[in-house]
C-alpha cells in the first residue's frame, strides 16, 4: 500500500483501573498501563518500526505511551505535536464518578440511554465541580480551544467533530508528504479517526472497543482508503462490546 499510519489508544490509567470516567481529567497511567506501552514499544521495535513525526493529546497518559514507545524504538528525539483535538471524550458532570455513583445519581435508565447513544451527551461540568478548576484552568490549554469554545460536555459525536479537523488539517497532509507518523490517543478520539477511514456507521463504531496499549497499523492507498484496516500488532484481543 501506498501508505502505513500507526496508532495507539493509551495504556490503562489509574482511573480505568478504579472505572471512573476520566475524560478531560488528567490522571497517570497505572502500572499495567505502563507495562503495556513497553509491551507496545518492543513489538514496535521488532518489527522495525520508525517514525518521521508523533501526534498525541495534551493528557499525561497518551503521552506517556508514546514516550515509552520512542523510548523502546531509540527515537526520543521525535518531534511530537500535542493537541487537545486527540484528547479523550469530555465526560462533562460524570467526570470522577464511578459506575455506582452514576447509577445512583441519575438512575440505571439514563445510563443505558447515555450508553448507547451517539449524539446524547452527559451532563455539564459546572463551575462547582471538584475538577473544574483543574481542567479548565490547566495552563496546557491556554486559549486553545477558545474560552467560548472549551467543551463542558461530550458525545461521541461532538467528540468525533472536533478530532477530524485535526485529522483532516495537519495528519492527512503530512501522510501525503509521505512521513512515517504514530498517533497515540484515546479510545473515542481514534473511534472518530477509525470511524471516518472504514466509513462506519454511527451504530457500528459505538460497538468497537479499542484495546489499551496494542498499536494497530492502517495501510492506506493514494487516495487514503484503507487496504488493509486496524491490523493489531502483538497479540490482538479486539474487544467488541
Ligand atoms: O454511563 C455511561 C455513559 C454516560 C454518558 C456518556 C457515555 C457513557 C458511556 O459511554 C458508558 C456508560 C456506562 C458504561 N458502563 S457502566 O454502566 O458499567 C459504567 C458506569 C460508570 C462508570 C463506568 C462504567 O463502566 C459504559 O460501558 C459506557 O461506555
Amino acid at each position: 500500500a501506498k501508505y502505513k499510519i500507526v496508532m495507539i489508544r493509551h495504556g490503562e490509567s489509574e482511573w480505568n483501573q478504579k472505572n471512573l470516567f476520566c475524560g478531560w481529567y488528567d490522571a497517570d497511567l497505572s502500572d499495567k498501563g505502563r507495562e503495556e506501552a513497553v509491551a507496545a514499544g518492543k513489538a514496535l521495535k521488532a518489527e522495525g518500526y520508525q517514525f518521521d513525526v508523533a501526534h498525541t493529546s495534551v493528557l499525561k497518559r497518551a503521552q506517556i505511551t508514546l514516550n515509552s514507545i520512542l523510548n523502546e524504538i531509540g527515537q526520543t528525539d521525535l518531534p511530537v505535536n500535542k493537541t487537545w483535538r486527540l484528547n479523550e471524550r469530555h465526560y462533562g458532570g460524570l467526570t470522577g464518578l464511578n459506575k455506582a455513583e452514576t447509577a445512583a445519581k441519575y438512575g440505571e435508565a439514563q445510563v443505558q440511554i447515555w450508553r448507547r447513544s451517539f449524539d446524547i451527551p452527559p451532563p455539564a461540568m459546572e463551575k462547582d465541580h471538584p475538577y473544574y478548576e483543574t481542567i479548565v484552568k490547566d495552563a496546557r490549554y491556554a486559549g486553545d480551544p477558545k474560552p467560548e469554545e472549551f467543551p463542558m460536555f461530550e458525545s461521541l459525536k461532538l467528540t468525533i467533530e472536533r478530532t477530524l479537523p485535526y485529522w483532516n488539517n495537519v495528519i492527512v497532509p503530512q501522510i501525503k508528504e509521505g512521513k512515517k507518523i504514530i498517533i497515540a490517543a484515546h479510545g473515542n478520539s481514534l473511534r472518530g479517526i477509525v470511524k471516518h477511514l472504514d466509513k462506519l456507521s454511527d451504530a457500528a463504531i459505538m460497538e468497537l472497543n479499542l484495546p489499551t496499549g496494542i498499536p494497530f497499523v492502517y495501510e492506506l492507498d493514494e487516495n487514503l482508503e484503507p487496504v488493509d484496516s486496524m491490523v493489531f500488532l502483538g497479540d490482538e484481543e479486539t474487544v467488541r462490546a
